[in-house]
């Protein structure tokens, strides 16, 4: 197990702010996997195994978060910069915690049919309402011409980043920005998009060998953890059962910002209470006969708006995020380059 300084592992003002003078003894570990009563994680100076105290549950941490251990158990979890969360499986209203202090969400699609702009509007909405960044990835770009599909993605966000590739090339160096020393990142996408191909060539073939294995903490070195990985541009890839399986959540902020236009439009309505169909002096409207905005723009707004509000009016989410919510402000900061 390679040592990391804490700035390599994620680390950040965002975290040492919430330190006080009482912490000086406590350790700064990052969670690589969670089990039963214990966790794996990652510090300076290597993998540790840690126990929860009766007072902290396993189920309100994930990987990635930042937690300060106190001797052999975790002492606090800190709060976090973003939060991947879902519906427990079975359960419809208790919010299952995925991954923690993501930068950044490489949404993926194919240069192929699989590219759908309904299906990718909600993987943007998730990553929005996560506090994480989203980049477009289409792979396949090797099979058909990409141009095409990157002008249809770019017209999914204003300002979203969207990047062609072939993953089975092996040469990602186009997604290095989002890859550097201290950056962490996940892989939605939909079956067959690649999303295994792309993991494999982002951490070296790691995956692919049976090289990764969990550190059990009992003087076994390995190379990295299984879920929190190491990428040899010095970033890290959260991939977990969890992160495959995701829906949408109490996303109305992540709509909010990724249908930022169409609020700022529906601002000139003549009326306030305005369902922008048929009502005169609707600014939506006058948009989409300008040719400004695409009217299916509009269905997905509203489409995703009532399955958010379905969703949230089940869920109870405030309970766990109390645990450590992230803040809008500090995702801002960490976007690549800023
Ligand atoms: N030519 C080409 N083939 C690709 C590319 N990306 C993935 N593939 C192939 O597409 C198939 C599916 O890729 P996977 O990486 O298994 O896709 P996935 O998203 O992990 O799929 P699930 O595991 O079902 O979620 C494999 O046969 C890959 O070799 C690409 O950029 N170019
Ligand atoms: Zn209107």
């Amino acid at each position: 197990m390679p040592d990391f300084s804490l700035p390599a592992l994620g680390w950040s003002d965002h975290f040492s702010e919430q330190l006080t003078d009482e912490d000086a003894a406590l350790v700064p570990a990052r969670l690589s996997s969670l089990h039963r009563d214990r966790v794996l994680a990652l510090t300076a100076t290597g993998a540790v195994e840690l126990l929860c105290p009766p007072t902290l549950s396993v189920a309100a941490m994930a990987v990635g978060d930042w937690v300060l251990a106190d001797g052999p158990r975790v002492g606090r979890v800190l709060d976090r910069i973003s939060l991947l969360q879902r519906r427990a499986a079975g359960t419809g209203t208790v919010a299952q915690l995925i991954a923690a202090n993501v930068d950044t969400m490489f949404v993926v699609t194919s240069c192929n049919a699989d590219f759908n702009e309904a299906r990718l509007e909600r993987y943007l909405v998730l990553a929005h309402s996560a506090g994480i960044t989203p980049v477009l990835v289409l792979t396949k770009a090797d099979m058909a011409e990409a141009a095409p599909y990157i002008a249809r993605a770019e017209g999914l966000s204003a300002g979203m980043a969207v990047v062609a590739l072939n993953a089975k090339s092996g040469d990602l160096g186009v997604l290095d920005p989002w890859c550097r020393a201290g950056q962490t990142v996940v892989l939605l996408g939909s079956s067959g998009v690649g999303k295994s191909t792309l993991a494999n060539s982002l951490t070296g073939g790691a995956l692919e060998t049976g090289a990764v294995r969990e550190d059990d903490a009992k003087g076994r070195h390995t190379t990295t953890s299984r879920y929190l990985l190491a990428l040899p541009t010095g970033g890290w890839l959260i991939d977990t059962p969890g992160v495959r399986e995701l829906q949408l959540t109490d996303v109305a902020d992540g709509i909010d910002v990724l249908f930022s236009d169409l609020i700022d439009l529906a601002a000139g309505c003549r009326f306030r209470d305005c369902k922008h169909t048929v009502e005169p002096g609707c600014a939506v409207q006058a948009a989409i006969k300008a040719g400004v905005v695409d009217a299916r723009r509009l269905e997905s707004w509203r489409k995703l708006g009532a399955e958010e509000r379905a969703n949230s009016s089940a869920m109870q989410v405030s309970k766990v995020r109390a645990a450590g919510k992230y803040t809008k402000k500090s995702a801002a900061k960490r976007r690549p380059g800023g």
